[in-house]
């Protein structure tokens, strides 16, 4: 867990500090009232559109409009270089066209706002590149097969030393014997992937190009950096994670352009991976509760990422589009920790919370509620 880098300033209003019971979290600077924003959020480091969602949610707004396929998406046959907005141009060194990035758009206002992102189509070329790959391996995937083998893989047991060696042997041996190759003979020697693969890639491939573009000593870099990971304990609960992970590793260390290429290191992959297990964000349908509203996939927010779990929360979260904020539901007092609720799950009892958050979070929750509760109830 990480412990040290507790001098981050995310917010005027509050200070991230250590706390004794679950690594750092965010404090009070000063009384505020009921009502008082402490944090909005326009711009997360990357988000993940799950597979079954993905002609179904605005990749620019995240609007889901209850199961209807979006209206607009980047034509095959369309020229780049006529929708990109003057100025944009000189991206495109050539007459190209469009070849299916696997992004679609509530409006065309969406599909403009997201095209016109600095060297956006540095990105868009590598999410074609990626669909292409994956469209190509059609025929090998076996839904069967791929079953037995997870079952396999989830019976072995993952220690550290276990997942350290493996990353170890895809440095020493792995990527020298892939690197000798010619580029066609690479494409053949990658692993089969499956949606949750190809998913994870186009993420990972989306996180490197926006760290590419962020400043380092911007906010959003300085918390990712320090985002804490939870690689061990995930991977020892799904061992076919490991096994995953690195099949979605070697696939991006060839397809990956070389714009892109140099920034996948091992250990950068190894931290969007691990931080993302314990800090993103669900994205959730709107308007519905709890019980009946889909989960369309997932983002992470460094700069949101320091707020603690607490069973009784006094700051509550909301998504607006591609907007995240933090409104505080009651008033506090300077030097009180802030909190929100990660779980959905307030009204259960407070054994059962104990346990959806060991399981689904791997933190045993040490918020006052809890501890008060476990106190006195047995
Ligand atoms: C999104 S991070 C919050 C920031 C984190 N404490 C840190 O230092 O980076 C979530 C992690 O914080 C810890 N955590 C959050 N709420 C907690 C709670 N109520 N009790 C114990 N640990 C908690 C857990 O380790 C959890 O995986």
């Amino acid at each position: 867990m990480e412990t040290a880098n507790t001098d981050l300033i995310v917010s005027p209003l509050f200070d991230v500090k250590q706390t004794t019971y679950g690594g750092r979290a965010c404090f009070a600077r000063e009384d505020s009232k009921e009502g008082t924003n402490i944090l909005s959020v326009n711009r997360c480091l990357s988000s993940s559109i799950s597979h079954e969602f993905r002609k179904e949610v605005c990749h620019n707004c995240l609007k889901y409009n209850n199961g209807k396929i979006m209206k607009v998406k980047l034509d095959r046959n369309q020229l780049v270089d006529d929708l990109l907005p003057d100025g944009k141009k000189e991206q495109v060194s050539r007459p190209k066209t469009f070849n299916g990035a696997g992004l679609w758009f509530c409006c065309d206002s969406c599909r403009d706002e997201y095209i016109s992102q600095d060297n956006i189509i540095e990105l868009i070329e590598t999410f074609e590149t990626l669909l292409a790959h994956f469209q190509s391996q059609a025929k090998r995937r076996n839904t069967a097969s791929r079953i037995e083998e997870e079952h396999k893989l989830n019976e072995t047991f993952m220690s550290p030393k276990i997942i350290g060696s493996n990353w170890s042997m895809i440095e020493k041996d792995w990527i020298p014997r892939i690197d000798q190759l010619k580029a066609s003979k690479k494409a053949r020697m990658l692993p089969l992937i499956y949606e949750e693969e190809y998913q994870c890639c186009r993420f990972v491939a989306q996180t490197l190009f926006n760290l590419k573009y962020t400043d380092p000593n911007s906010v959003l870099m300085k918390t990712f950096e320090a985002l804490q990971s939870n690689e061990q304990s995930r991977i020892h609960k799904f061992p076919i994670l490991l096994d995953s992970q690195t099949k979605v590793f070697q696939t991006l260390y060839v397809l990956l352009p070389f714009s892109l290429k140099p920034l996948l290191t091992i250990s950068l992959f190894r931290h969007i991976l691990g931080s993302e297990y314990g800090n993103a964000f669900g994205i959730w349908q709107d308007g519905e509760s709890n019980d009946s509203r889909e989960y369309l996939g997932f983002w992470i927010v460094p700069q949101a990422s320091y707020f603690n779990h607490s069973c009784s929360p006094n700051v509550d979260k909301k998504r607006i589009g591609n907007k995240l904020t933090f409104t505080l539901n009651s008033n506090v007092v300077a030097g009180q920790q802030l909190c929100i609720d990660y779980s959905g799950i307030l009204s259960l009892d407070v054994h059962k919370r104990q346990e959806i958050l060991s399981e689904n979070w791997f933190f045993q929750c040490g918020c006052e509620k809890c501890q008060l509760e476990l106190q006195t109830i047995h």
